[in-house]
Parts: structure tokens; sequence; C-alpha cells
């Protein structure tokens, strides 16, 4: 039997962006969108709404705005955070040296991304380390040298892998220490929190974190992450900054309204866990398949393993899609929050017997 014989429509295990809106951001959705007329450009009730419900989460005065994805999230906080000759410390497998195209270094009209190298166990985890900062920002102090003035971190990171509340705030001292500011790519920031069981603040602004991009879009909406500064003086002027790029919704209530959604019960954290308990599943259904190396234990909602690449061209030729260029290690099995066990077992089926198992 072939995905597309099934029942139910194919999920897939390329990324959580692929999955649909969760249904209590499109209940949000639908109520925002029989309102009638309401005013534009971020001046709704919904977006009102939903940024003080982030300062309650987040139990502080942040200062809070919607772009429609992370890219623009991340390169637009972090032009915030710095001028076109400092430069950004990140690892090397961020998705905003990796995956965004440049996107921070032009929005920041040059700011450099500077990559923290570590022989470290966390950092062959996807981690940026202490030691990887401290390093990059002692290595040069001359003219010529791009300023270093942000650390960026990924929550979880592009390996699926999640700082502990210790690990970010050993980073963010050092970067304290040093007059640094710390950005937090939170484009799964939900997952971590699931797997964490912490508040939320304890690894964002209580652990020494400045701006945290906050990732709807993954975790059950259709568009729109929002950027959290926990320090309001940095996001001075930061609404214009997001007009020029073209990133200010007219019908902002669109965006925000299913926020509210996720802020709802708690929908965030219990789409977050559903997906890491998926990513677990599908590990624990490969952990004795001949043929397959788990790269390591998921701690988020993704699997990363090496197959063969006949059982990889197997998967594809029935249907399966799922990416191969992440963090240039094997294949990575991504899992959304609307993914079902039924799926996670008729995928691991497949792999098995793509192995010959
Ligand atoms: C770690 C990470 N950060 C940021 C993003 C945001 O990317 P996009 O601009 O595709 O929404 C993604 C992927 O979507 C991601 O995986
Ligand atoms: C890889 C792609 O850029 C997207 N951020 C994802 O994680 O699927």
């Amino acid at each position: 039997m072939t995905p597309s014989d099934r029942a139910l429509p194919l999920q897939h295990f390329a990324s959580d962006n692929y999955a649909g809106m969760c249904p209590n951001a499109a209940r949000w959705f639908m109520e925002a969108q029989t309102s009638g007329h309401e005013p534009a450009y971020g001046e709704d009730r919904w977006t009102q709404q939903v940024s003080e419900g982030l300062r309650e989460l987040f139990q502080t005065d942040c200062d809070v705005y919607f772009v429609f994805n992370g890219t623009a999230a991340n390169s637009l906080a972090l032009a915030s955070l710095c001028q076109s000759y400092h430069s950004v410390i990140c690892s090397p497998v961020a998705h905003i040296e990796t995956d965004e195209c440049g996107g921070p270094e032009f929005f920041s009209n040059g700011s450099k991304l500077l990559v923290g190298e570590s022989e470290s166990a966390s950092a062959r985890l996807g981690k940026l380390t202490p030691d990887a900062v401290e390093s990059l920002v002692t290595k040069r102090h001359d003219i010529h040298y791009p300023k270093p003035k942000v650390v960026s971190l990924t929550q979880a990171t592009e390996l699926g892998t999640v700082y502990s509340v210790e690990e970010v705030r050993a980073i963010a001292a050092i970067a304290k220490r040093r007059h640094l500011k710390v950005h937090m790519d939170g484009a799964r920031f939900a997952n971590a929190v699931a797997t964490l069981g912490c508040h939320p603040s304890d690894i964002t602004w209580r652990a020494g974190v400045d701006v945290l991009c906050f990732g709807g879009t993954k975790n059950g909406l259709p568009v729109g992450e929002a950027v959290v500064f926990f320090d309001r003086a940095l996001s001075e002027d930061f609404a214009w900054r997001v007009k020029q790029a073209g990133q200010l919704a007219s019908k902002m209530r669109f965006i925000s309204a299913p926020w509210l959604g996720l802020l709802e019960n708690d929908t965030w954290l219990a789409n977050a866990r559903h997906a890491n308990a998926m990513a677990a599943r599908l590990h624990a259904a490969l952990r004795d398949v001949p043929g397959v190396e788990l790269l390591h234990a998921p701690q988020a909602n993704a699997v990363f393993a090496r197959l063969p690449q006949p059982a990889v061209n197997a998967l594809h030729a029935k249907g399966w899609r799922f990416y191969q260029f992440i963090a240039g290690g094997g294949c990575r099995f991504m899992c959304s929050w609307d993914t079902r066990p039924e799926s996670v077992d008729a995928f691991a089926a497949d792999i098995r017997q793509a192995c010959g198992a």
C-alpha cells in the first residue's frame, strides 16, 4: 500500500511548515473574519489582546510585533540590535547562517555572521557553546574586524536539540560580560519549552535573552511570527523597520487573532508536546531497523538519521517527503502539531521495508 492509498490525506516528515492551521487558531481567524470592518496595521483589538497575552505569558512588559515569517523576524530583530559594522555570533548550523539567503546581512546593511566553532559534544548537537562565543569575542579587537555585538541562539536548534536553562544562562552571561546582546531564534520555541517543562520566561529574559523571535507558523498558525523585545530600548523605531521591510500587515488581525488560539488554554504547548511525542514515537520505531543510523535522540520534534541512498530513493518513490540538506547530516524527519500516530507508524513501516528489514 502506498501513502496515497491510505484513507486519510498523506502527512509528510519534511517540515512542520507543511502542517495546516490548528483548530483553535482557525476558530480565532474566523472570529476576526466575521467581525466586519476593523482598524488596520495592528490597531485592531486582536493585536492588542494578543500582545497583552504575550506580556502575561512572559510575565514582563515586553514589546511585541508581528511579521509574516521567521526569516523576516530574525533579520529585522538582528538589524535592530546591531549596526552594519557589527557582527553576529551564531552556530555553524544556524538558520540565519544556512537558510535565510543573506536576510540578516541584508536587513542590517552588512552585519557579518561569525560562526562559532567548537569540537565539543554540544557543538556537534547544533548548539553554540560558551567557549565558541568567548573565542570569537576575544579573537581580535583591531579596527579591521567586524565588532561582535550579538549572540544568536536557536531554541530548539536546527538539529532538534534544546538548550537547557543553564546553557542559555551561561552564554548570556558571557554576552553580557562582553557587552553583546542576545537574540533567540525561536521558530520552534514552543517545542523547547515543552521539552524543558520550564516557564517561558526562564529561558528568555530571566536567562538574559534580549529579543525572542517566537515561532507561530510551525506551531499551528497559518502564518505569522512574533518578535518579542524584553528590553524596550532595543525596539525603538522597530515598527518603522518592519514597515520599510514590507512586513507590516495591513489586515494584521488575520495574523494576530490566530495567536489568541495558541495562547488559549496553552494550546501552543499542547501542539508542541504532541509534535515532540510523535518524534519520540518515530525514533523508537526506528531504533532497531538495520541500515538506519539514528544520529541522536530527539529533544524536540525532529528525528535525524542516516539511511542508505537506495532506501531514501524508495521512500521518495512511495511519495514520502523529507529533507536531507539540514545541517549537512543525514535525513531530517520533522513532526508537526497534527502528525498522526498512524502516519508515524506507516512511515516507520515503509522505512523498515525500504531498508530490507
Ligand atoms: C530554525 C528556523 N528558524 C527560522 C525559520 C524561519 O524560516 P521561514 O522564513 O521559512 O519562516 C525556520 C524555518 O522555517 C527554522 O527552521
Ligand atoms: C529548512 C527550511 O528553511 C525550514 N526552516 C524548515 O525547517 O523546514
